[in-house]
């Protein structure tokens, strides 16, 4: 079945499993603080490889200690879809790995 975008219910339903996640003009988006620039930046490295993995790729702002992520779904015109809420669950566990708040 094709991918559709959630309702505004079903956004803040399933992100009651991502608290530290917003949806913010049709993105989901969630900054994290790091120890270093370099743990910001292998952050960054591990989060593009998955999201090669699921094809699916969020826009990712490294700064000198954050990490930035911000994603919706291009193919359904920019809106959020369960593949944007798999993705972050996804990140949120590999962030949890990197020690990022
Ligand atoms: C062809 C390829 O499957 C598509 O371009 C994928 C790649 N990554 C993507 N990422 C995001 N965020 N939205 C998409 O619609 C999307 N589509």
């Amino acid at each position: 079945m094709a991918v559709e975008p959630l309702t505004e219910q079903e956004i803040e339903d399933r992100l009651s499993a991502l608290p530290a996640w917003r949806a913010v003009d049709d993105r989901l988006v969630r900054s994290y603080r790091l120890a270093s620039h370099r743990a910001a930046a292998a952050l960054v490295a591990d989060v593009a490889r998955t999201q090669d993995e699921l094809d699916h790729h969020s826009e990712l702002t490294l700064g000198y200690d954050t990490v930035d992520v911000s994603v919706n779904t291009h193919s359904v015109g920019g809106r959020i879809t369960a593949l944007d809420v798999g993705l972050a669950a996804r990140i949120e566990e590999l962030a949890a790995r990197h020690d990022a708040h």
